[in-house]
């Protein structure tokens, strides 16, 4: 049997998703501190796209206005050159896949299985008041966004969630608590187990 060299080796991926406002950046940002992952979020490279002038920034900018989704082609791309270029084979991506097409486009195009799905859930009146406070002068940070994105959620990107857990993927988290506590949570998912025997048995002797 041949061997894998370093150069064909596929990068590791997690998915990380959750309702709009569930906390998926914030944490992100912690994982990355402790765990070397690159963080990857599709709303923020589609967000940087319409900041370049691409040819495709009007279209980007009318779906973000109505928190509908992008299509994969374009999402894809940006995520692709952006893993390509992180020098990294470890990537947290957020927000994606938001829909069906996201996952089974990605699936086909990059032959990529993520390692498994963080999946942050909170409630929809949490992450409503999250949002409006949230004070990032994002477009689609309006209530009437907001609605749109809570249904978008729900109609589309629940179902790739209940997909990911159909085959046993699935790491969820309560999102409702403080930062700090969530972070707990996520740290005891990606903290090796042989780690978490170590402190295990330090804190015995
Ligand atoms: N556990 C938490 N408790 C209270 N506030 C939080 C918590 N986590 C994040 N926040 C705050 O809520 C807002 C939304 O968080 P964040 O941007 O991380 O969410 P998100 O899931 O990435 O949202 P979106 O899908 O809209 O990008 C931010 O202002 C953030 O500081
Ligand atoms: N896979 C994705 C991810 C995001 N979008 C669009 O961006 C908006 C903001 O996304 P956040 O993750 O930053 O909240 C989202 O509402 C979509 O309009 C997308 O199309 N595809
Ligand atoms: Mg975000």
């Amino acid at each position: 049997m041949g061997t894998v060299s370093d150069a064909e080796k596929k990068p590791a991926v997690i998915f990380v998703l959750g309702g709009p406002g569930s906390g998926k950046g914030t944490q992100c940002a912690n994982i990355v501190e402790h765990f070397g992952y690159t963080h990857l979020s599709a709303g923020d490279l589609l967000r940087a796209e319409i900041k370049s002038g691409s040819e495709n920034g009007t279209m980007i900018q009318n779906m973000i206005k109505e928190g509908k989704i992008v299509p994969s082609e374009v999402t894809i791309k940006l995520l692709q050159k952006a893993m390509q270029e992180s020098g990294n084979d470890k990537f947290l991506i957020d927000g994606f896949p938001r829909n069906e097409e996201n996952r089974a486009a990605f699936e086909a195009v990059t032959k990529i299985e993520p390692a498994f799905v963080l999946f942050f859930n909170c409630p929809e009146e949490e992450m409503e008041r999250r949002i409006l406070s949230r004070n990032q002068g994002r477009e689609d940070d309006n209530i009437e966004t907001i609605r749109k994105r809570f249904n978008v959620f729900l109609e589309s990107s629940l179902p790739v969630v209940e997909y990911y857990d159909s085959k046993g993927k699935v790491r969820k988290i309560d999102a409702a608590k403080s930062v700090e506590e969530v972070f707990e949570a996520v740290k005891a998912i990606f903290t090796p187990k042989e780690e978490k025997v170590k402190h295990h048995s330090h804190a015995i002797l």
